[in-house]
């Protein structure tokens, strides 16, 4: 017990004062603790949604073993496949010391007749000769297949977890995101998914050789004495029971330290990809101390693993030691009262060393077993997620005119549920017109915009388009018919011409150079030496704020939606792009429903209406137009004249 606890504080220690403890690790420990809470949540609320998964389809195979069964009977035939030549081989490898004790027996023979009899000897050595070749080549030829189909079925059912997981997360609550380490998550995915290959693959191959074996080997020894078999068999429950329940203490350590390196991994793919602000804050030191520390918790964790792991596998060497013991004491009564003859006991031992090995393989296999089973797992709970907006549900109606209703809509980021960012917010955006909302920073003008193109459904109140409420519609036409201009428009790392047509599809090459032309984009598009076909790098990295702007603007007209969402686009822009960018989006508003969401007053003073928001949540201060608002010389007035005077940022 001693050395085993020592042996746990030295793997506590050694990350701890390993490279890391080199760096500022107090300010790192805490924001770790922070986004360690936060995995643990994100993880916590994977677990109950699982659970929620599992107990809607209990009964209809919603634990964890039928939803792998069902996983691998979708390729059941590549199964029957692997399991037919695994099973196969093993027979085979037990058939050949059988037909090859029979060349030596014959050979044997042959040695004391050589003299009288040379042909038929020949022909006495040929039978079990030709048996022995046709066992080899049977063995070569089911290996072959066996490796064959074992790849197949890896990746088959390796491809479908990461489609089906992919399409899930395409598909669930932007909520789970808000709270979810999106790198993590996808290192997460990858590695949990090798791993859980990997495993079936051993397990369908050494996991049923060692099987056969082990019920090949089994029949021998009954067949040797019963009652010794029985000896044996009946210590293997407590052992069994024993090692089971170590094994379930192993896959909860195994899970801590997958958390860490889901978190580690996670960091690594934030920094890299926010590699700007971290230069440009000189934040490289804290964020390597910060990786190093998380990487140095989940050493910690993975070391406690290892040494439990040690000693699962002593365990286990020393359960089946102690079998073995109890065989040769109850062995030897038996040969000493006549029961049995020496030679059998000798048999029966041989018997149950080969059972070992093949025991010892599997235990082996039930340790990589317990890690692929907390990992596939893991891939379940996200595959088993299911959307609070259905995907493909409610009606898709032949014509949308654009009218746009929120009434009486309450609404808190799931998240932050205890802080209601809009309550009793009523909003009618007539077909055809520009509605600018306006107000100071955090009063939920970009959660207006997220309600409408429903990344979150209200928690009360509903939002009507023509006259139906979003949750009647299909998802999917709904957000065809809003086209969305954030400030920062994202990119996707592949060429011009393919980013655009993430707007339509099937739009041909004039359609995109007609839609740039009409956005400002195309001059200079033309003027890259690769125009189009021009790769723009990760999130557009390589364009300016305002060309991004241009190319969000121009897959827009290509979508050709009847409501545009104007979130800020134009409020990070020098006056030259502003008026380029400005140019593209007033012929794109012509004739559509437009919610203009404004930092600059000077950008909404066109607008049919401009709705002031105030601090109180979901709280509209006045409405009106720019002149009427100016009239009335309240809120909007006070905004202006200070925005205008330099007094004040704009809001
Ligand atoms: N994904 C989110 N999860 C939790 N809270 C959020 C989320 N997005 C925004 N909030 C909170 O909701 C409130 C309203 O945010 P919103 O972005 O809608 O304000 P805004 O008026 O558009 O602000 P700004 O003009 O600065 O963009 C803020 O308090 C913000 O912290």
């Amino acid at each position: 017990m001693g050395a085993v606890a020592a042996a746990v504080a030295l793997t506590r220690w050694w990350p701890a004062h390993s490279e890391a403890a080199c760096l500022p690790r107090a300010e790192a420990s805490v924001r770790l603790q922070i986004l360690y809470a936060q995995a643990r949540r994100a993880s916590r609320a994977l677990g109950e949604a699982r659970r929620r998964v599992q107990d809607e389809a209990r009964g209809a195979g919603g634990a964890l073993v039928p939803r792998l069964v069902r996983l691998v009977a979708a390729e059941w035939w590549v199964f029957v496949g692997v399991v037919a030549t695994a099973v196969g081989a093993a027979v085979v490898s037990l058939w050949t010391p059988v037909v090859t004790g029979d060349l030596i027996n014959v050979i044997a023979r042959s040695v004391r007749l050589v003299a009288a009899m040379d042909a038929s000897v020949a022909e006495a050595l040929r039978s079990p000769a030709r048996k022995l070749l046709a066992l080899f080549v049977a063995n070569g030829l089911l290996t072959f297949a066996h490796t064959t189909l074992v790849t197949i079925l890896g990746e088959r059912i390796g491809g479908r977890l990461h489609a089906e997981a992919m399409d899930t997360l395409l598909w669930h609550d932007l909520a789970f995101f808000d709270s979810t380490q999106s790198g993590g998550l996808a290192a997460r995915l990858n590695t949990d998914i090798a791993e859980f290959q990997s495993t079936l693959k051993k397990l369908v191959t050494q996991g049923l050789k060692s099987a056969t074996l082990t019920a090949g080997v089994a029949w021998q020894l009954v067949s040797l004495s019963p009652q010794l078999t029985l000896t044996l068999v009946s210590t293997m429950p407590v052992a069994y029971v024993g090692l089971a329940l170590y094994g379930r203490f192993l896959r909860v350590l195994r899970r801590e330290a997958r958390e860490w390196e889901a978190l580690a991994t996670g960091l690594a793919a934030e920094a890299i990809a926010n590699m700007r602000t971290v230069r440009s804050l000189n934040a490289e030191a804290a964020e390597l101390a910060l990786y190093c520390e998380a990487r140095a918790e989940q050493a910690a964790c993975s070391n406690r693993f290892g040494l439990h792991m040690g000693a699962f596998r002593g365990l286990t060497n020393t359960a089946i030691g102690t079998m073995v013991l109890v065989v040769l004491y109850n062995g030897g009564r038996l040969v000493s009262r006549g029961d049995m003859s020496p030679g059998d006991l000798m048999a029966f031992m041989i018997a149950t060393q080969s059972a070992q090995r093949a025991l010892d393989a599997l235990g082996s296999l039930m340790g990589q077993t317990v890690r692929a089973r907390s990992a596939i797992a893991r891939v379940l709970d996200i595959v088993g997620l299911s959307p609070a907006v259905p995907r493909a549900a409610g009606v898709q109606p032949a014509t949308v005119l654009g009218h746009v209703r929120f009434m009486d809509v309450d609404f808190s980021y799931p998240s932050r549920a205890d802080a209601p960012v809009l309550s009793h917010f009523n909003l009618d955006v007539p077909a055809g017109t520009v509605v600018a909302l306006v107000g100071p920073s955090g009063v939920g003008k970009s959660t207006v915009a997220a309600l409408l193109e429903r990344f979150y459904d209200p928690t009360g109140g509903e939002i009507w388009l023509d006259g139906l409420p979003l949750t009647h519609l299909d998802v999917s036409w709904q957000r065809r018919q809003i086209g969305y201009i954030p400030q920062d428009p994202a990119l996707f790392s592949t060429s011009i011409r393919e980013n655009l047509r993430l707007g339509r599809p099937a739009a041909t090459d004039e359609e995109i150079a007609e839609a740039c032309r009409l956005a400002n984009a195309h001059d200079f598009i033309a003027a890259f030496p690769a125009g189009y076909d021009t790769v723009v790098g990760e999130r557009g990295a390589l364009l300016s704020g305002g060309q991004k702007q241009r190319l969000s603007i121009a897959r827009a007209i290509l979508r050709d939606p009847r409501i545009l969402i104007l979130d800020e686009a134009t409020s990070s822009l020098d006056a030259e792009s502003e008026r380029l960018v400005q140019g593209a989006l007033d012929r794109l508003m012509r004739g559509r429903t437009v919610l203009v969401i404004a930092h600059r007053l000077s950008t909404v003073r066109n607008a049919d209406r401009i709705v002031v928001m105030g601090a109180v949540p979901g709280h509209i201060v006045e409405h009106g137009t720019h002149d009427e608002l100016m009239a009335k010389r309240g809120a909007y007035h006070r905004l202006y004249t200070q925005a205008s005077a330099g007094k004040a940022p704009l809001p």
